[in-house]
């Protein structure tokens, strides 16, 4: 590292960071013409390494602004020790600091280990390091190769009776990930649960998914009858470099589910390090997503983990406005609670599926034999009232298609939604209430969805739901629109409407998205997630476009100045910095620009979620070398 950074000074201000022709969110070195891309995904060591290797020529390069300094920093950074996860559980007890904790709240999971610092773990003094939260991405081949990985992902999929996979979403999600540490010579050791068996059951074994594991990955995925034990072990040490270890259903075990410290040594003793990309399992404190981690270092989460809370984060944080939810599907009971928090978030929220008929029902329509929770009513009323109160507009159906019963033939009628007819059961939603919907979303920037408008397994009541997938793929597809599918069913309905590429994101997670969107601090996380705001054309996390026209030179002043505490400043979500992570830059810059970091970092401090460039920039850029 010494080295690196000896001839990384001798490269002086010769290389420049060009911001403004930064793609896809890399970072761009110019060296004397040779381009390196920082990117999510790449070393940055490795990077600057090969920066490194021109800095024969690079006396003569262009020099556009101070750039030495910023990248010195960095390297600084890596050799200093990350902040203890204490000052983070700090900063929250800190009333000053609350408006920042709540804007980061929601990034909290149990398992999820996550920092997308783009750190590698081949340098050794950075060994401390290898305990903190990251991102898979940030492994390379010098920590991959050869080792045994414990990878668990969540692999929960639907079976049907003749045990064929009937919705593979999950097992295609976990691919990139597996892929990644496959074709860096890793051994994977792949564990999941699959539904809630009590004891060993065969119903829940995750042997039907090995042929189609095979076919994605394309290895030959060899499956333990156990997750722990003998077989296991042998297994595990006769894995090839590139070969996949699928073990038996984790919670044929009870000890997975009370997160078992001894299960939890059992299932790590065969790896090295660990991997968590199991968001759907992300709410989840068990032995194969918390409890290993004790055991297995460094932890780190899967891309998949990172993905969707990216998404899902960053649609409650900083959705583009306006926002607006549909809610629908059949538990009323499971999802008041996402109602409710939403209400304080969204300016639409519309509602469809099995759950209207409660609203309707509060309001004193006659619902038929429509599916009712009837100890929701005033739930239902005061969520109505509240929805008026914070100016929301809460869109119930106007018209229902209804049922004389619950079956894929059954006679079928539109209605008023005020007037279904006694015997009859509302099963979709209508026409009226379809265009409506369709001419609200129109104005909206940012949809989140979950749970189907109708039941939309049966083609005559699939009308809802369908065209409410067709409404999100045209405005994502032609305006840019943010749009987010979680749910099963939902899920399953846009795949079924071969609409799920269309989707900005489509989320693996039932429980944990929902858990997410409620906005709930989910316990023992141990990881902090932080957005920091963005510099550059869209964060990854916050998605917010901050669409600023800066020269090199600002983004040189920027990068001399300032340094959040333990990441590369523009840095992996394409220049996110935390104002309650900056420091003074250490060993450069001018009096002046340490006296303004100064106070830049007095002034926003307690001002966590945006980085507030132009400001800085104000201040900045009278005092830039060449103004
Ligand atoms: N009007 C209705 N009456 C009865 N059932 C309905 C109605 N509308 C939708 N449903 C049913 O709701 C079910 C889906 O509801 P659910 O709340 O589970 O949604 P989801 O997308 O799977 O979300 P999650 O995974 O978060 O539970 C579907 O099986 C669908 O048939
Ligand atoms: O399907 C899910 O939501 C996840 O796999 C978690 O399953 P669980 O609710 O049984 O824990």
């Amino acid at each position: 590292m010494n080295q690196i950074k000896k001839s990384f000074s001798a490269f002086g201000p010769a290389i420049m960071i060009d911001m403004n022709n930064a793609r896809n969110r890399s970072v761009q070195l110019s060296v004397r013409g040779n381009c390196f891309f920082y990117s999510p995904n790449n070393d940055k060591v490795e990077i600057i390494q090969k920066a490194a290797a021109f800095k024969g020529g690079s006396r003569d390069a262009t020099a556009i602004g101070v750039v030495a300094d910023f990248l010195l920093l960095f390297l600084f950074d890596r050799a200093k020790p990350p902040p203890p996860p204490a000052s983070y559980k700090e900063r929250e007890r800190s009333p000053r600091r609350r408006s920042h904790i709540e804007s980061f709240a929601v990034w909290s999971l149990p398992n999820s280990n996550l920092a997308l610092a783009p750190k590698s773990i081949s340098d050794p003094r950075e060994q401390g390091e290898m305990a903190t939260k990251r991102s898979v991405g940030t492994l390379g081949e010098a920590d991959l190769r050869g080792k045994k990985v414990f990878v668990r992902a969540d692999l929960n999929v639907p079976l049907d009776d003749a045990q064929k996979i009937t919705d593979d979403t999950r097992i295609r999600a976990s691919v990139p990930t597996i892929k990644f540490l496959l074709g860096n010579g890793a051994k994977v050791i792949l564990a999941s649960h699959l539904g809630r068996p009590k004891g060993v059951t065969p119903k829940y074994s995750l042997k039907p998914l090995v042929p189609r594991l095979s076919e994605l990955l394309g290895v030959d995925v060899v499956m333990s009858n156990d997750c722990i034990g003998e077989e296991v072990e042998k297994l595990a040490a006769a894995l090839p470099d590139g070969g996949v270890l699928l073990l038996e259903n984790v919670r044929f075990y009870k000890e997975e589910e009370k997160n078992d410290p001894d299960f939890a040594k059992k299932l790590a003793s065969v790896a090295d390090l660990y991997v968590n990309d199991a968001f759907g399992t992300a709410h989840r404190a068990h032995a194969s997503t918390e409890g290993v981690t004790k055991f297995l270092k460094p932890a780190v989460a899967g891309f998949l983990m990172q993905k969707e809370l990216d998404y899902l984060v960053g649609a409650v944080a900083n959705p583009k406005k306006p926002f607006a939810a549909i809610v629908g599907g059949s538990k009323v009971s499971s999802k008041i609670g996402v109602i409710e928090s939403l209400l304080a978030k969204v300016d639409v929220l519309i509602l469809g599926g099995g759950m209207i008929f409660t609203f309707y029902k509060a309001q004193g329509y006659a619902v038929g034999k429509s599916l009712v929770e009837e100890d929701k009513l005033e739930l239902a009323t005061s969520l109505i009232e509240k929805a008026k109160t914070k100016g929301v507009a809460l869109l119930l159906p106007t018209d229902v298609v209804v049922a004389d019963k619950f079956a894929a033939d059954a006679e079928s009628k539109i209605v008023p939604a005020s007037s279904i007819p006694d015997g009859w059961m509302g099963l979709d939603v209508g026409p009226d209430a379809i265009k409506t919907f369709n001419e609200t979303l129109d104005t909206t920037k940012t949809i989140i969805w979950n749970g189907p408008m109708g039941v939309f397994e049966f083609e005559k009541f699939a009308a809802g739901t369908d065209a409410i997938a067709k409404k999100l793929a045209e405005l994502t597809t032609t305006k840019g629109v943010t749009t987010i599918i979680g749910g099963g069913d939902s899920v399953a309905a846009v795949e079924k409407a071969g609409l799920a590429d269309k989707m900005s994101h489509i989320s693996t997670g039932g429980g944990a998205s929902l858990e997410l969107l409620e906005g709930k601090t989910l316990p023992d996380l141990g990881v902090t997630l932080q957005c920091r705001g963005c510099m550059n054309l869209r964060c990854r996390i916050c998605l917010k476009e901050l669409r600023i026209t800066r020269s090199n030179q600002e983004l040189s002043m920027l990068g001399a100045v300032l340094v959040p505490e333990s990441e590369f400043a523009l840095g992996q979500n394409g220049s996110c910095i935390d104002a309650t992570n900056i420091r003074r830059p250490i060993g450069g810059g001018s009096r002046e620009t340490l006296a303004l970091a100064d106070a830049y970092i007095r002034d926003h401090s307690s001002r966590p979620t945006l980085f507030p460039l132009a400001p800085l920039r104000r201040r900045l850029l009278p005092r830039s070398p060449s103004s």
